[in-house]
């Protein structure tokens, strides 16, 4: 058995900096990885998707090219294993820095393969049992597959089995129409699929507001992507031209004949092969590992960070996790979970960037709102750029005048919304920003406008 000061179970956005900060404070660490180093986001996830999304956006823009007076010679043409080879590069150059790093680091020892629990200092890695009073449990989660009747009988891509493969589908239908699915039905639309996404609740992305979900649809439905929302008989048989996938049972074609099925109904945390109740750490009834607000479990000495915590779902909360836990244990501070703001993106295009409550959040927080809000085709960089899809909105506490939260749908949202982030993670309100003086011409410049706009609903 070898004896580790620390033991780090997956090498995803927690894990690698948590072993860097560990090693440098003079601790030995043991850091374990199954399959590929840098988990989802680096090798099924962000990199690769964002770097299909560049791949995509190339082909939007070259195709309205002449609506900015540019004339190309012949039509636009993908050619998808370079796509996807490009795409696999970013993966590649990441991952293979990210070995390096962990390899090179003095104090850490990088092993391979699958970890279980033999007790709550105790873990086993194929023949080799480890130990260490302290255990980080950094395990991430994959694609959930529905039990939905005939799923056993098809072939079905996940996000991990889509980002390898080097064919744009002839049709390919989605099934699920929220962060994943989206970014994948309007990429795979730009290289020249039919798209259908099949959504089971009655619109995409609900847990935006209405307004959003709605020019959401719109933007993808401008492309052609054909969207089926309320479809509550989702069902799959073998066709001879693909896949049937039955949809709505009362409204609408009752079924879509696709080439190939994209799964994108969730995730669930990697959780259920851990060994956990040899340690006997607690989960909920999801198999997300229950925290508190230190990222502490139940069990004294272990932790667990990222997605299997079910605090976060994204690689900048997972990060924060391990800032969090880095900076109570070595730092001697007492930062928490509940002290950070949430802000994220959704990488269509345009983009959606988002901070904070929606304002139906906020409504049933029971807060006396206002509400600003204005169309991207009033937004004089949009207009400028050609890209007038999409709108602006922002939630404010009637009494505080805090901001509340905000969106932005719209050309170069992903990085605006960081304005309004930054005035709420400082505790500014609605007033500062509004007498900001931003950069003419950009999106962040309708701020001050739209605040003043804003009225109760
Ligand atoms: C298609 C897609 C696109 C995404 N795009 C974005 C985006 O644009 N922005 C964003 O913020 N987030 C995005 N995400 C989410 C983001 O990828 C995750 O939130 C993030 O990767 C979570 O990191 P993590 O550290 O929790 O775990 P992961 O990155 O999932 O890493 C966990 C690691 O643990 C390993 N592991 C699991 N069990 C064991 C075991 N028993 N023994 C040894 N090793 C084990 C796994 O192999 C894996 O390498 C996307 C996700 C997907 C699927
Ligand atoms: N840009 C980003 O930051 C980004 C991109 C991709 C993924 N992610 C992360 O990955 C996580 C998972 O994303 P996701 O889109 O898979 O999941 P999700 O939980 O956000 O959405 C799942 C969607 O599938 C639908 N659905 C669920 N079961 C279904 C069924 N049986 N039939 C039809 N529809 C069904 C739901 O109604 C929902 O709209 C997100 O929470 C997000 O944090 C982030």
């Amino acid at each position: 058995m070898r004896s580790f000061d620390a033991i780090i179970i997956g090498t995803g956005q927690a894990g690698p900096p948590l072993a860097g900060r560990l090693a440098a404070a003079g601790k030995s660490v043991a850091i374990i990885e199954r399959k590929h180093v840098g988990g989802t986001c680096v090798n099924t996830g962000c990199m690769p998707t964002k770097a299909l999304v560049a791949s995509a956006y190339a082909a939007h823009l070259a195709r309205r090219a002449a609506d900015f007076g540019v004339m190309l010679d012949g039509h636009v043409q993908i050619d998808m294993p370079k796509v996807m080879q490009r795409s696999h590069q970013v993966t590649l150059n990441a991952r293979g820095n990210n070995e390096k790093w962990l390899s090179g680091m003095k104090g850490c020892t990088l092993i391979r393969g699958h970890a279980r629990f033999e007790g709550p200092t105790r873990v086993r890695v194929v023949e080799e049992v480890l130990e260490a009073p302290q255990i980080f449990i950094n395990v991430g989660g994959r694609a959930a597959v529905p039990d939905l009747p005939g799923i056993d009988d098809i072939d079905y891509l996940t996000n991990s089995s889509i980002v390898m493969l080097h064919r744009a589908p002839e049709h390919l239908v989605v099934i699920g129409g929220s962060y994943i699915g989206l970014e994948f039905a309007q990429m795979y639309r730009r290289f020249g699929a039919e798209v259908t996404v099949v959504e089971k609740g009655d619109r995409l992305i609900s847990r935006e507001d209405p307004e959003i979900s709605d020019a959401i649809r719109g933007i993808l439905e401008k492309e052609g992507v054909q969207v089926r929302t309320g479809a509550e008989c989702i069902r799959f048989s073998r066709h001879p031209q693909g896949i049937a996938v039955g949809l709505s049972c009362s409204e609408g074609a009752p079924e879509v004949i696709g080439s190939d099925v994209l799964l994108a109904t969730g995730r669930r945390p990697n959780t259920d092969d851990l060994g956990l109740k040899a340690a006997g750490v607690e989960v909920d009834e999801r198999g997300y590992i229950k925290v508190n607000d230190d990222l502490s479990t139940n069990v004294p000495g272990i932790y667990a960070l990222g997605d299997c915590n079910g605090k976060g779902a994204f690689t900048h909360t997972a990060y924060n996790d391990f800032e969090i836990v880095a900076a109570n244990l070595l730092d001697g501070e007492d930062r928490k979970v509940s002290q950070r703001l949430l802000g994220y993106a959704l990488y269509i295009d345009p983009p959606l960037g988002r901070v904070g409550r929606t304002e139906a959040q906020a409504a049933k927080a029971g807060r006396k709102i206002l509400i600003g809000t204005r169309p991207m085709s009033r937004v004089g960089r949009a207009i400028e750029k050609g890209e007038t899809q999409g709108l602006m909105k922002i939630i404010i506490d009637a009494e505080s005048r805090q901001i509340l939260g905000a969106a932005i749908l719209g050309a170069g949202g992903d990085e605006a919304i960081h304005g309004v982030l930054d005035m709420m993670n400082a505790g500014a309100t609605a007033d500062s920003l509004r007498w900001a003086l931003p950069i003419h011409p950009t999106v962040s410049e309708l701020w001050p406008t739209v605040i003043q706009s804003a009225e109760p609903v």
